[in-house]
């Protein structure tokens, strides 16, 4: 999710394909397999969004490719439909169709059983191809006779009948591909599905729709497949059978590793490197049957020495030398950027959900309770907190508060009870509704997006209540969102991580990432804050900083926080309520609490005894 917009690679990309076919042979490439290069480019842009940028691992994308590649031919060869491009845009679209049917039942599981559906998929529809719809797809002989496409321009007619043409043809839909590929991971929807990639359980209690937006990138990818079959039909003047097998998924999702997940230019660099390799080995070493044990030792080689594939160690290496020169330069003063400024304590910076400030509860909750097998986390509790009450909630370990904040934000549905929201019943909601209500919370256990940035992780934050749970707006520039970076702004200020704004997260201080976790429910402007142990694993030095900080966001909110830290916590709340064994065992104002003789007994009784 680079923030600059891809005009620059988009020119450079332009002049690489312009200049490839005088280049590539003088080293041996064969002008057949420079277009089919471009042709598993164009199928791996869809992969790399479904893969590199969702994190969804399919080996299922022969299945698509070969529906778009066969649907076209259908059309052109049995049909005789006189228009190619049409032809291969309809396939394209029937492919993506299919996605769409696959993905509800793919997307309903996850990890390594999502890619176990997918190799099944695809199993099966190559054997669709072969058996029940052979009469249509030629079965083993695929469809020969795919006429190769014209345009007419008025005066002359274009035709693609040479490999030089061939490749202008599929260069330019190589472009037209990257370039939609490239609005759409700049766009708010690819900046989500980098988040569901890093860390799908945030993404969806910061408000998105995750399932919703896997299934639109599952589409994406087969519209991608198909459209890219299409072009292998008409660039062969055959439909092979083989489009469907196996074999194409395994090689699309080898040549992405060797290239490199994520930046959508892997998979046609993997394909570069795999073809050439291949044509190589067979036609030049002639190696016979064992080209395919020397590539797969290549292959392994490549993957081990390069993790994040060749563009990731080019992106890598450049990462070093700017380092290099960057440790050259004279070090500001890192101390001043940790410092909280002003404008960090400024109350007027805070985001706010625009809510109704009537006085009176903002939330209830009656009877809840929550049973894990023979385990009573919580029992029969009745809270209630008010519009703008700032409410502790302490108890020793085991006591149940992170349980009975999971209920509140609907992590859990509890095992009995009513939790009312704003005047709403928001009992077995999900997560994602609750936060898009104005209901969120920070972890315990930071949930951050880690290969993001910290703005890029705010941003995750302030889009979901900027663009609701679900928008398929793919083609617009993130940075074109009005209010998003305002909004970005103020809550990198309200938690002080100015400094580290373009700062990945696996890079930032234990300190700097509890802040960034506070900031991330924060930027949903939410109208009730949970706060579950803001303070936990902190230095002193940092508590300070973060207690300071919090009485800066506390002004003007509602909040609930549980922090082990009594002292800490008793100067920012202003009432407590006491939890012990999942019940409610008190509730008064921090000086009641401090002093009461049952709340003593319970923490000398509790692993922590701070009270005593
Ligand atoms: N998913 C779960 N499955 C089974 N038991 C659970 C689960 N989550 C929590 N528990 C149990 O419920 C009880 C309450 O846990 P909870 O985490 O809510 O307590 P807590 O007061 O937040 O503790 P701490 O202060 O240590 O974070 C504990 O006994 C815990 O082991």
């Amino acid at each position: 999710m680079n923030q600059k917009h891809p005009f620059l690679v988009e020119v450079l990309t332009a002049i690489a394909l312009i200049a490839a076919p005088f280049i590539l042979p003088h080293f041996g490439f064969a002008p057949t397999t420079i277009n089919r290069i471009l042709i598993w480019g164009l199928f791996g842009l869809g992969f790399d969004i479904l893969f590199g940028y969702t994190g969804l691992l399919s080996f299922g994308q022969s299945a698509f490719f070969g529906t778009g590649g066969m649907f076209a031919a259908y059309l052109l060869t049995e049909l005789d439909f006189p228009y190619v491009m049409v032809a291969i845009i309809v396939g394209a679209i029937v492919a993506g169709l299919v996605g769409y049917l696959v993905g509800l039942v793919a997307l309903r599981r996850t990890g390594i059983y999502f890619a176990m559906i997918t190799v099944a998929i695809s199993e099966v529809f190559f054997f669709v191809e072969f058996n029940p719809l052979s009469r249509y797809t030629g079965g083993e002989n695929g469809l020969p006779g795919v006429p190769t496409p014209s345009v007419f321009l008025g005066f002359t007619t274009l035709t693609f009948h040479s490999d030089r043409a061939m490749y202008a043809f599929l260069a330019f839909w190589y472009f037209v591909g990257l370039v939609a590929a490239l609005r759409i991971v700049h766009s708010p929807v690819g900046a989500i599905l980098s988040a569901i990639r890093d860390n799908p359980q945030r993404a969806a209690a910061l408000g998105h729709n995750i399932h919703a937006y896997k299934h639109a990138a599952f589409v994406a990818a087969a519209i991608y497949a198909g459209f890219a079959g299409g072009l292998l039909g008409v660039m062969q003047g055959f439909m092979p059978p083989d489009a469907f097998m196996f074999d194409t998924s395994g090689q699309l999702v080898m040549q992405t590793a060797i290239g490199g997940a994520g930046s959508l230019f892997g998979p046609l660099i993997g394909a570069t490197v795999w073809l050439f390799l291949s044509d190589f080995f067979q036609n030049t070493l002639h190696l016979g049957a064992t080209w395919k044990l020397v590539l797969g030792i290549v292959f392994v080689l490549l993957v081990v020495f390069l993790r994040r594939g060749i563009v990731g160690g080019i992106a890598d290496l450049y990462r070093m030398a700017k380092g290099a020169k960057k440790s050259a330069e004279p070090a500001g003063n890192p101390a001043a950027a940790s410092v909280i400024t002003p404008a960090a304590t400024e109350p007027m910076l805070s985001p706010a959900r625009p809510t109704h400030r009537a006085p009176g509860p903002i939330l209830r909750a009656t009877g809840l309770s929550k049973r894990y097998g023979g385990l009573m986390a919580n029992s029969d509790i009745d809270f209630t907190i008010n519009h703008g009450e700032i409410r502790g909630i302490i108890g020793p370990n085991g006591a149940g508060k992170s349980t009975f904040f999971k209920m509140l934000t609907c992590e859990v549905p509890p095992s009995s009870g009513k939790i009312m929201f704003e005047d709403r019943d928001i009992t077995g909601m999900s997560v994602t509704d609750v936060c898009q209500l104005g209901l969120t919370k920070s972890y315990q256990i930071n949930q951050l997006f880690d290969r993001l940035t910290v703005r890029q992780n705010l941003t995750i934050a302030a889009l979901g209540e900027i663009r609701g749970k679900f928008r398929l707006d793919l083609f617009r520039n993130i940075l074109k969102i009005p209010g998003l970076a305002e909004q970005v702004e103020r809550t990198l200020a309200l938690v002080n991580l100015m400094h580290r704004v373009d700062t990945p997260v696996s890079e930032l201080a234990y300190g700097e990432k509890r802040r960034l976790e506070i900031g991330l429910a924060l930027a949903t402007s939410p109208s009730l804050l949970l706060l579950d142990e803001p303070l936990a694993g902190m230095s002193p030095s940092e508590r300070i900083e973060t207690v300071a900080l919090l009485k800066s966001i506390a002004r003007g909110r509602t909040m609930i926080i549980i922090d082990h830290d009594i002292d800490s916590l008793f100067e920012l709340v202003e009432t407590v309520t006491v939890l012990q064994e999942g019940r409610v065992l008190v509730h008064g104002t921090p000086k009641e609490i401090k002093f009461n003789p049952r709340v003593q007994e319970a923490y000398l009784g509790g692993v922590h005894g701070e009270m005593a």
